[in-house]
């Protein structure tokens, strides 16, 4: 059995609103304070196009974390799986996003995994290009593919925002340049991957990514290849160990699907083979996830059997 009303996720919008009021809106990259803790959309695209949506779906928020996976997707396309492998590892981590402390202590010295800010970055100096604005252009040009919409682009006030006062994450970059983990020069790199995690969209655009890693690459409509297989599937299964930050283990547990959130308060599932999810509910809980987006991808996962284990 599936979701197949939106009738149906109204009811779980509504009854996850109760839980926002327990969260809090991200405020360290100062343009994000701006946004309405209680916002809270839905919506799941099925592989046959329909689509089901509930909450202020025509709302955009940017990806921040989420655009990690898209990130990487393309840096596997540009690089290969080994480049990138030798450079990053694929193992969770108990900290938080930002931590600097495993960059110090880890043998050899490499970030985690991709999907922490010190292996996001590291992703995105991976991206090919003739310069910075080519890179950006290129990834993109690959979302919106992935999305299926022209027309997403990058909120200039967020990623001017989190330039600014991306202090922390410019320690992380110094820290791997001395290790000769990147090479670029590192403010044109801030400048990149602020401006990747600005891209924004509707939680309708990030359903529709979230089928097409689902489908492992394919997009069902055109019934084209977007994703070679194998990138899919490793991009599914670092959102199923890393995805939700240090709480991947929770939520493999009380879920059991590959998802990825981000600080704005997106949170992107994909249920293999089933269908794709796009969540926004910007207050976050204490490890920086959706409170409400999670108590939906709950109800959701218990209705549905949705859990892959
Ligand atoms: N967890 C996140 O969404 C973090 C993304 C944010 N742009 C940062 O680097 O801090």
């Amino acid at each position: 059995m599936t979701c197949r009303s939106s009738e149906e996720l109204n009811q779980l919008v509504l009854e996850a609103k109760g839980y926002t009021k327990f969260g809090k809106v991200a405020d360290y990259i100062p343009a994000l304070k701006k946004a309405d803790p209680d916002d809270l959309s839905v919506a799941i695209y099925h592989p046959d196009g329909t689509c089901l949506s509930a909450g202020d779906v025509k709302l955009k928020i940017t990806l921040q974390s989420i655009s990690k996976v898209l990130a990487l997707a393309l840096a596997l396309l540009d690089c290969g799986e080994e480049e990138v492998f030798c450079k990053i590892g694929y193992e969770p981590t108990g900290d938080p996003f930002n931590s600097i402390v495993k960059l110090e202590i880890s043998k050899p010295a490499k970030p985690l995994n991709p999907m922490i800010n010190a292996g996001a970055l590291v992703v995105t100096h991976m991206i090919k290009g003739v310069s910075a604005d080519d890179r950006f252009n290129r990834l993109l040009q690959f979302v919106r593919k992935l999305a299926g919409n022209p027309l997403i682009t990058f909120c200039e006030e967020v990623a001017v925002s989190e330039f600014e006062t991306a202090h922390l994450n410019r320690s992380l970059c110094y820290f791997m340049k001395q290790h000769g983990i990147i090479n670029e020069d590192v403010e044109e790199l801030i400048d990149l991957y602020t401006k990747q995690c600005a891209i924004e969209m509707n939680c309708l655009d990030l359903a529709r990514i979230g089928l097409v890693l689902a489908l492992d690459g394919v997009e069902p409509l055109t019934n084209k290849r977007l994703i070679p297989t194998q990138i899919a599937r490793i991009c599914k299964t670092l959102m199923v160990t890393c995805g939700m930050y240090n709480a991947s283990g929770e939520f493999a547990v009380r879920v059991g699907i590959p998802a990825k959130s981000g600080v704005s308060g997106g949170i992107m599932g994909a249920v293999p083979n089933r269908f794709g999810i796009g969540i926004f509910g910007a207050a976050l809980d204490e490890k920086g996830n959706s409170i409400a987006g999670l108590k939906i991808l709950e109800m959701l996962s218990k209705r549905y059997d949705l859990s892959m284990f």
